[in-house]
């Protein structure tokens, strides 16, 4: 089991952190840190705990214990709104768009919660092809172009930190180069990313840091040498 190293308040420090759905008990003390700015991965096999991890952090969990820390506030009670506050965003695995709505009513749908958010322009020049499915309804969308408008639909509202589920699922490999670039720039604007990926090549190449979860705890972590030179390690984590 890995514990949290490194100095300084962590802008996201977990610990300990336990959850259930009902009775029944998937979480059991994991530990996890991300610093401000930095990209992180949650890598794994189907069940370790990688959504449910992201469903706690925003707030999703109602049953937990443990340790929560959002710039060095306890956190582990709080309402996702309250989370939400505090600059982070959650993109689910199933994007969440509303199929009977158009392009443009789902990405003015959430509210802003605080200031900084993307405007439209800076949201159009990450994602050209949103500007051009405006008036598309949900339904009419590729799984990319919903990705795209999921991730930008959170740009919107302030948040600083954005955890995203698996954002490559199932889609084709240019689409996946574009979210790869977009949340490439999204780094260099100073966003925290945490990414729950399957696809770990596409997790090695863009983020910085990568923790492998098992069986509801974390049970390694590599940086961005350690998961070049120990790859076949990787595997062996995340083969089935
Ligand atoms: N709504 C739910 N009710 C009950 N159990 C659940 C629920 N959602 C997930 N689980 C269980 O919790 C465990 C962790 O699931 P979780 O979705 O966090 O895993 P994951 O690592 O994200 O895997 P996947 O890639 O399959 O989503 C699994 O055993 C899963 O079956």
């Amino acid at each position: 089991m890995v514990n949290n190293t490194g100095s300084g308040t962590k802008l996201i420090d977990v610990s300990g952190l336990q959850a259930w759905y009902g009775d029944s008990h998937v979480l059991h003390g994991v530990n996890l840190n991300v610093s401000k700015g930095e990209l992180v991965t949650i890598l794994g096999r189907n069940g370790a705990g990688k959504t449910t991890t992201l469903r706690s952090l925003i707030g999703l969990m109602s049953k937990k214990r443990g340790s929560i820390k959002i710039r060095g506030e306890e956190a582990i009670g709080y309402s996702p709104t309250a989370i939400a506050r505090l600059g982070l965003a959650y993109c689910p695995e199933e994007r969440g768009i509303y199929k009977s709505l158009s392009v443009e009513e789902n990405l003015y749908l959430p509210p802003k919660l605080r200031d900084g958010g993307f405007s439209a322009e800076e949201i159009f020049d990450l994602f050209p092809n949103i500007r051009e499915r405006l008036a598309s309804r949900g339904t009419n969308l590729s799984g990319g172009e919903q990705q795209m408008l999921a991730i930008a639909r959170i740009l919107r509202t302030g948040a600083e930190v954005l955890l995203l589920d698996e954002p490559t699922e199932g889609l084709a490999p240019v689409i996946v180069k574009q979210i790869e670039r977009a949340i490439a720039l999204l780094k260099q604007r100073g966003f925290t990313i945490v990414l729950v990926e399957q696809n770990h090549r596409f997790a090695q190449r863009v983020a910085d840091r990568h923790y492998v979860m098992e069986s509801g705890v974390v049970v390694d972590e590599f940086d961005s040498e350690r998961i070049k030179r120990d790859w076949d390690q990787v595997t062996r984590y995340l083969s089935v």
